[in-house]
């Protein structure tokens, strides 16, 4: 019998953090892109429960469930509660030894954007999220994609499709009236309308 190289074995597993207030097809466009490129078995989406940096976000369970109703139909996506549970400020630092923890099998990629990774040398412990994921940072329309001062063999860079939709930009049309039709899923449109989320 062949030998097989026990890496080759080794789930992907991609992990989507995010406050997602509210979710938008410009992060489903980045895990879809980064899933495809780096050929991950499934993405992890994993809204925030306490994102420190923004403390005015919607409740974390409108969050969790417009997360749920936007990567329903895709069968690789799934999403965590991990965040949202703990009762503490939100980490990745966290957020990464949870799902260690969790799918001890798997190599882990944590997909940000260009705007986040940007920020990371802020980030609670960045040292040692090297060690527990890769991190794959996609572009996006306004932000300069670098990873100057990081380990580059701990992180990527992709060019993904631009899509210029931001939550806030999202939160703030449906404020000012105006449609987020085709910005969000059909399912996220209808469920800020029906908990009358974002009205000023
Ligand atoms: N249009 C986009 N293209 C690529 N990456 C994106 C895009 N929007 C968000 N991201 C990335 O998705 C992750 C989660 O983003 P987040 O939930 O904060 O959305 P946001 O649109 O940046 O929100 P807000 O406008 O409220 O700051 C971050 O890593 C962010 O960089
Ligand atoms: O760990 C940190 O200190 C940290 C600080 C800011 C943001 N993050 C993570 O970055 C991701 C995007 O966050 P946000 O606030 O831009 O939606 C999300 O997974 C956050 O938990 C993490």
């Amino acid at each position: 019998m062949t030998a097989v190289d026990p890496d080759l074995r080794r789930p992907r597993v991609g992990i989507m953090g995010g406050t997602f207030d509210p979710i938008h097809n410009g992060h489903l466009v980045a895990a879809s892109e980064v899933a495809q490129h780096f050929n991950l078995s499934e993405v992890i989406f994993v809204p925030t429960g306490q994102p420190y940096q923004k403390p005015g976000a919607t409740a974390s369970e409108h969050r969790y469930l417009m997360t749920v109703v936007a990567t329903a139909s895709n069968p690789s996506f799934t999403v965590s509660r991990v965040d949202i549970d703990r009762d503490r400020p939100t980490y990745t630092i966290d957020t990464l030894r949870d799902l260690r923890a969790a799918r001890p099998d798997a190599e882990l990629f944590f997909i940000t954007g260009a705007d986040a990774i940007a920020q990371i040398f802020d980030w609670k412990d960045v040292d040692e999220l090297f060690e527990l994921a890769h991190f794959v940072a996609v572009s996006r329309p306004g932000h300069t994609l670098t990873i100057s001062g990081l380990p580059e063999q701990d992180v990527s860079l992709l060019e993904v499709p631009a899509l210029a939709i931001s939550s806030t930009d999202c939160r703030s049309r449906v404020g000012r009236g105006f449609p987020v039709w085709y910005l969000v899923p059909d399912g996220v449109v209808q469920y800020i309308a029906k908990h009358h989320l974002y009205r000023s």
